[in-house]
């Protein structure tokens, strides 16, 4: 079972992840990011790489792709909210983008 990240936790984690264009989802625990690409290919290209993650860590994102943009929207479902699991599964995000 995973643990939510406590309130500031929380707080350090949003102050950290806004700056690379991670905002929370409406009024989810879920947090949100969008990206663009030359097109589809480079976009699905993406989304392959996070997903190869995602297996690794255990960790799936909710996700859709329309073209060349991908939203990616990552919550933990075992915890009803946002965990440490959130943001390893981001930080590995920005990294492939
Ligand atoms: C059984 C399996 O480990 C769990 O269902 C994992 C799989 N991937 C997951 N991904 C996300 N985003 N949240 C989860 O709670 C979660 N749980």
């Amino acid at each position: 079972m995973t643990d939510k990240l406590t309130g500031t936790e929380r707080e350090a984690v949003l102050e950290r992840l806004s700056q690379h264009g991670w905002d929370l989802d409406g009024d989810r625990d879920a947090i949100t990011r969008t990206f663009k690409f030359k097109d589809f290919n480079a976009a699905f290209g993406f989304m392959a790489r996070v997903a190869l993650w995602a297996e690794k860590l255990d960790h799936h994102p909710e996700w859709s792709n329309v073209y060349n943009r991908v939203t990616v929207t990552l919550t933990t479902h075992d915890a009803g909210g946002l965990s440490a699991k959130d943001v390893t599964l981001a930080d590995h995000i920005d990294a492939l983008a």
